[in-house]
C-alpha cells in the first residue's frame, strides 16, 4: 500500500514538473515577445519623431537624444534610405511646378506684377489662362530647399473658397485684389466684369479698384441683397445656358471655342460673408448659382461663406497672414503668400483699365456708325433688325419681329428718348427700303420732335418710308384714336389677305404673294399715356384697339412702339396688361423707372446717353446695356434723310403731316380745290381728324333735316364754319342756280359777313345781304313751291335776329319766326338750306319752338357743353370738352357719334372777325 502510495505521488510531482516546466516557456516567450514588440514601438516611435521634426531640422540637442536611443542607429539607416529615394525622385518636381505654372499663367496671370501691373491687357477673352498665382511654397530639398510657384484655376475652370484666421482680413483683401488685377490686367477690357458683395460694407470693398466702378467691369451690391447678385447671375446662366443650347453647346467655353468669339464677358463674383451660414433661401440661390456658373464663364471667389458646393472648388485657408494651406498643395504644404500688391500702383492700373474701356466703349462712335454700307439692302419679311448703339465697342441691336413684336420705351424729360428714337428710326430706314418699312409716326408732346421728317418749309425734303407724321396732337387725342383704327382696319385686311392665301404670318404671306404690297409697319406713339387721359369713350375706345392691334399685329407685321416720359405712361396699362405684356421689348433709359420688371434696376445705375435694351420682357436677364450715339444734334439725321429722300422720294408719296397747332387752310386744301358743280352739293365745315387728309361735311340734297346749325359764342371758329361751308356750295354750284341770303345782326361779324358776299359775288353768285331778315324769311316761306333757284340762308347770330323775328305786324298771321320754322322743316324739300350759327342752345331751342329738333339734321357745336348737346344727337350721351380751333361736329345722316373736326383757317383779311 505505502509503495503504491509513494508510486502514485510521484507520478504527480512528474506531471506538475511537466507542467510548470511548460508553463515556464510560455511565459518566457511572451516576454520575449513583448520585449521585441516594446522594442519595434521606440523604434517607430523614434521614427516618427524623428520624421515631424525632419532629420535635417534636428536641434544637436534633439539628435543626441535620438542617438541614445538603442535604435537610433538602424532607424537613422532606415530614414536614410528612403529619403534618398525620394528626393531622387523629387529631384525633378519643383522644376516640373515652376513649368506647369510657367505655362498655364502666363504675363499677369503668374508673373511678378513689376512686368505688368499698370497696363492694359490685350487677350480678347476666347480663352483664358488655366493657373493664377497666390504665392509660393517651399519643399527641403536634398541640400537646399526648393521653391516653387503656387497657382490656383479659377475662371470657367473653378470656384475659389478662402477662410480667413483672424486678424487677416486685410492679408485676405491683399489675395483678392491680386487676383483680380492679374485677371483684369490680362483681359482686354470689357473682357471681364467684377461684381463685389460684402455682407457688412457698400463702400469700402476693395477701394483701389474703385477707378473701375464708373464702368461696366465693377459693380457694387448692397449688403443687405445678396439676391440682386444672384438673380444677375442666375440671369446671365440662363441666357449662355440657352445660347448655348441652341447652338448645340454646354459651355460658354465651348461655345468661344467653336464661334472664335468672345461672346460674353467673363464675370468673378467676389462675396464677401462672416463665417455664419446665410438664410437657408439665399444658400440655395447661391448653390445653384454655383452650379451652373463655370459652365456660363462665371467665378465665384467666397471669403468665409460656409456652404458646401457641389461643383469645382479650390480652397485657401489662412494660418496667419502671410502663411495658409490650400486645395491644389495639400495640407502639408505652406503657401507664402504674395505681398499685396501696392496700393498706389493698382490705383493707377484700374484708372487705367478704366479709361481704356470708356474709350472703347463710347467716345468715338456716331450715329454714321449705325448706318450699313448700302441703304436699302435688306428684307422684312421675318423681322426688323438694326443696331441702335454700342456697347464696349460692339453694336447693339434691336429686333422686332414675332418674338419681340411690340418696344414700349420709357425715360425721364431730357434722358434721350427722342433721341434714341430718331437712332432707331435712323438705324432701320437704312436698311430696309419703304417697300420694306412703313412708318406712322405720333408725337402727343407739345412740340415739333417728328416734324422734321416731314417736308417744311427750310427743307423740302422728307422720309419716304413715312406715312403719316402727326405733331402737337396733345390735345387731339382723336388723332392717336384715328390712327389705332387705320392700323386695326389694315390688320384686318392683312388677316383677310392671310386667309385667302392659308398663311398665318406676314412672312409666309410676303412668300404666298410676292407681288402684293406688305412692307412691315412700324407706328411710334410718343408720349402714348395722352391717348388715355381722360374718362371717356377716347380711352375706352383706344384701349380696345391698342389690345387687338398688340395681340393680333405680331403677326401680321404690325408692331407698336410706345414712349412715355414718366411712370404715368406705364401706370395708364395697368388693369390693360393685354399689352403691357406684348410690349417684349422693353427700351430703359436712364432712370427710367418700371419699364423693366419691378427688380429690374439696370436703368437707375445706366450712365447718361446710353439705353438699356431688353428683349425679354424687362427681366434682369435679358439686360443689354448700349450708348446711344447723338442723332439728334444739327444735320446728323437730315443727312442722311436727304440719301434716302433723293433715293425713293421718285417712288414714294410724301407723308401725310396733320400738325395739331395747324389748322388747314381751305384754299390749300385738296378736298376743297377739287369740288366741281354737282346736283348733289356738299358744305365743308372743317377737316376731319383722320389718317387721310378729309374734310368732313354736310351733304345737302333736297330732303327733310338737311339744315347745319354751329352752335355756340366762340366767334373765330363759327365764322370759319359758316365760310368753309358758303365757299364750298358756291363752288359746287353752277352760276344762277343758287342764292345766297346773308344775314348778320351781329356789328363785330359784319366785316367778315361782308367779305364773304363780296366774294361769293366776286365768284359770279348771286348774294345778298339782308337788313330785313324777317320779311326775307317771310318772302322765301311763302313762295317755297314756285322757286327758281336754291337757296342757301346763312343766317349769322339768329339769336340776336328772334326779337326782330318774333315781331308781328298787326293783322299779320304768322311772325318771321314762324315761317323760319316752316323754312326749316319744309325748306331744304324745296332746295332752300339753312346754315345757322346761334350762340347758345338755349336760342335754338327757343327757335326751334315745339317743333322739336329733327330739322336740325347736322350741327357743330364749339363752346357749349356735352350734355346740352344730346337732344340733337338722337338722345345719346354727348363728350365734349370745348377747345379753341376745334368743334364737335353731327351729322344724323351719317354719324352714329359726333367727331371732332378742326375748322379751316379763314383766309388773310377775314381773320380778325
Ligand atoms: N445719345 C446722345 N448723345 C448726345 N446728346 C444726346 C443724346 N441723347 C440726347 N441728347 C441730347 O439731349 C437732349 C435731350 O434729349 P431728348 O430730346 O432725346 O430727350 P427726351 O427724353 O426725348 O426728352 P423730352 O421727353 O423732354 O423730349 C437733346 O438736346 C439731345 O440732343
Amino acid at each position: 500500500m505505502g509503495s503504491k502510495a509513494s508510486e502514485q505521488r510521484n507520478r504527480v510531482v512528474t506531471a506538475l514538473e511537466r507542467v510548470r516546466h511548460q508553463i515556464g516557456l510560455v511565459l518566457g516567450a511572451a516576454a520575449g515577445a513583448r520585449q521585441s514588440a516594446e522594442a519595434e514601438l521606440a523604434k517607430l516611435e523614434l521614427e516618427q519623431r524623428i520624421v515631424r521634426v525632419g532629420m535635417n531640422n534636428s536641434t544637436s540637442d534633439q539628435y543626441a537624444e535620438w542617438s541614445r536611443h538603442p535604435a537610433a542607429n538602424e532607424v537613422f539607416g532606415q530614414l536614410g534610405s528612403v529619403r534618398g529615394q525620394f528626393y531622387a525622385d523629387w529631384e525633378a518636381g519643383p522644376n516640373a511646378l515652376r513649368d506647369l505654372v510657367a505655362n498655364n499663367a502666363p504675363g499677369p496671370a503668374g508673373q511678378q506684377p513689376g512686368n505688368w501691373l499698370g497696363r492694359v491687357g490685350g487677350n480678347p477673352g476666347i480663352t483664358a489662362p488655366g493657373l493664377w498665382r497666390i504665392g509660393s511654397a517651399t519643399v527641403p530639398g536634398k541640400d537646399v530647399p526648393r521653391t516653387f510657384d503656387v497657382a490656383i484655376p479659377l475662371l470657367d475652370e473653378s470656384h475659389l473658397s478662402i477662410n480667413s484666421a483672424p486678424k487677416t482680413r486685410a492679408a485676405v483683401d491683399g489675395i483678392v485684389q491680386n487676383l483680380l488685377m492679374r485677371i483684369l490686367s490680362t483681359f482686354e477690357p470689357g473682357a471681364v466684369r467684377i461684381h463685389l458683395w460684402d455682407v457688412g460694407q457698400l463702400t469700402a470693398i476693395l477701394p483701389d479698384l474703385y477707378p473701375l466702378s464708373r464702368t461696366s467691369a465693377l459693380t457694387l451690391y448692397d449688403p443687405g441683397r445678396l439676391e440682386d447678385l444672384l438673380d444677375e447671375l442666375a440671369g446671365h446662366i440662363r441666357r449662355i445656358h440657352a445660347t448655348g443650347m441652341q447652338a448645340g453647346h454646354t459651355s460658354l467655353r465651348e461655345i468661344r471655342r467653336a464661334s472664335g468669339q468672345r461672346v460674353e464677358p467673363f464675370r468673378v463674383a467676389v462675396l464677401y460673408g462672416n463665417g455664419e451660414t446665410l438664410e437657408p433661401e439665399r444658400a440655395r440661390e447661391l448653390k445653384r448659382v454655383a452650379t451652373g456658373a463655370l459652365a456660363a464663364g462665371i467665378c465665384l471667389i467666397l471669403i468665409d461663406v460656409p456652404t458646401m458646393l457641389s461643383t469645382s472648388v479650390e480652397s485657401l485657408s489662412l494660418h496667419d497672414d502671410r502663411h495658409a494651406v490650400s486645395s491644389m498643395t495639400g495640407p502639408d504644404l505652406i503657401v507664402d503668400l504674395d505681398q499685396p500688391m501696392p496700393s498706389g500702383q493698382v490705383i493707377r492700373a484700374a484708372g487705367r483699365i478704366a479709361e481704356a474701356l470708356i474709350a472703347k466703349q463710347g467716345g468715338p462712335r456716331a450715329f454714321a456708325d449705325l448706318l450699313p454700307t448700302e441703304l436699302g439692302k435688306e428684307s422684312s419679311a421675318r423681322e426688323l433688325r438694326a443696331p441702335v448703339g454700342f456697347f464696349e465697342g460692339e453694336a447693339v441691336e434691336v429686333v422686332i419681329g414675332d418674338a419681340s413684336p411690340h418696344v414700349l420705351i420709357g425715360g425721364p424729360s431730357g434722358s434721350g428718348k427722342t433721341n434714341f428714337l430718331y437712332s432707331l428710326l435712323g438705324s432701320f430706314a437704312a436698311r430696309y427700303s419703304p417697300d420694306e418699312l412703313a412708318l406712322y409716326l405720333l408725337d402727343f408732346k407739345e412740340g415739333v420732335s417728328f416734324a422734321g421728317l416731314a417736308p417744311g418749309r427750310r427743307d423740302a425734303s422728307w422720309l419716304p418710308h413715312a406715312k403719316l407724321i402727326g405733331v402737337n396732337v396733345n390735345t387731339d387725342r382723336e388723332f392717336g384714336l384715328a390712327l389705332l383704327r387705320y392700323l386695326a382696319d389694315e390688320l384686318r385686311r392683312r388677316s383677310a389677305a392671310a386667309k385667302l392665301h392659308e398663311v398665318t404670318n406676314l412672312a409666309d404671306l410676303r412668300e404666298q404673294d410676292p407681288g402684293g404690297h406688305w412692307p412691315r409697319i412700324v407706328a411710334v406713339i410718343d408720349e402714348f399715356q395722352y391717348l388715355f387721359a381722360g374718362r371717356d369713350g377716347v380711352t375706352s375706345t383706344a384701349t380696345q384697339l391698342l389690345e387687338d392691334i398688340a395681340r393680333r399685329g405680331r403677326s401680321q407685321g404690325i408692331h407698336l412702339v410706345l414712349a412715355s416720359q414718366d411712370v404715368a405712361g406705364i401706370e395708364a396699362f395697368w388693369g390693360k396688361p393685354a399689352v403691357f405684356e406684348q410690349c417684349t421689348l422693353r427700351i430703359a433709359m436712364p432712370k427710367a423707372r418700371r419699364v423693366l420688371s419691378e427688380t429690374n434696376n439696370a436703368a437707375v445705375s445706366a450712365p447718361k446717353w446710353h439705353a438699356v435694351i431688353n428683349h425679354d420682357s424687362g427681366v434682369a436677364h435679358g439686360n443689354q446695356l448700349a450708348h446711344v450715339p447723338d442723332a439728334s444734334s444739327k444735320d446728323v439725321f437730315v443727312k442722311l434723310q436727304h440719301r434716302l429722300w433723293e433715293r425713293y422720294s421718285e417712288s414714294f408719296k410724301r407723308p401725310r403731316l396733320f400738325d395739331g397747332a395747324h389748322s388747314p387752310v381751305l384754299e390749300q386744301f385738296p378736298a376743297f380745290n377739287d369740288l366741281k358743280p354737282t346736283k348733289k352739293p356738299r358744305a365743308l365745315l372743317g377737316q376731319s381728324i383722320d389718317v387721310d387728309e378729309a374734310a368732313c361735311g354736310v351733304d345737302l340734297p333736297k330732303a327733310p333735316g338737311r339744315n347745319v346749325a354751329v352752335l355756340g359764342a366762340a366767334t373765330a371758329e363759327a365764322l370759319s364754319i359758316m365760310d368753309s361751308a358758303a365757299r364750298s356750295l358756291a363752288r359746287q354750284h353752277p352760276h344762277g342756280s343758287v342764292e345766297f341770303v346773308l344775314s348778320c345782326p351781329i356789328e363785330a361779324s359784319l366785316p367778315a359777313v361782308t367779305e364773304l358776299a363780296e366774294r361769293l359775288r366776286a365768284e359770279g353768285h348771286r348774294a345778298t345781304l339782308v337788313d330785313d331778315l324777317p320779311s326775307r324769311v317771310i318772302d322765301i316761306a311763302e313762295n317755297l313751291s314756285t322757286l327758281d333757284r336754291a337757296q342757301v340762308l346763312l343766317l349769322y347770330g339768329v339769336d340776336a335776329s328772334i326779337p326782330a323775328l318774333e315781331a308781328k305786324a298787326p293783322g299779320q298771321l304768322k311772325s318771321g319766326l314762324d315761317q323760319l320754322r316752316v323754312l326749316l322743316k319744309q325748306g331744304p324739300g324745296h332746295g332752300v338750306h339753312t346754315i345757322g350759327w346761334w350762340r347758345s342752345i338755349a336760342r335754338l331751342k327757343d327757335t326751334l319752338g315745339f317743333a322739336g329738333t329733327d330739322d336740325i339734321g347736322s350741327w357743330a357745336a364749339l363752346d357749349v357743353q356735352g350734355n346740352e348737346l344730346s337732344p340733337f344727337a338722337a338722345g345719346q350721351v354727348v363728350h365734349w370738352s370745348p377747345r379753341p380751333g376745334r368743334a364737335l361736329f353731327f351729322d344724323r345722316t351719317t354719324h352714329g357719334a359726333p367727331e371732332v373736326i378742326i375748322p379751316f383757317q379763314r383766309p388773310e383779311g377775314l381773320l380778325d372777325g
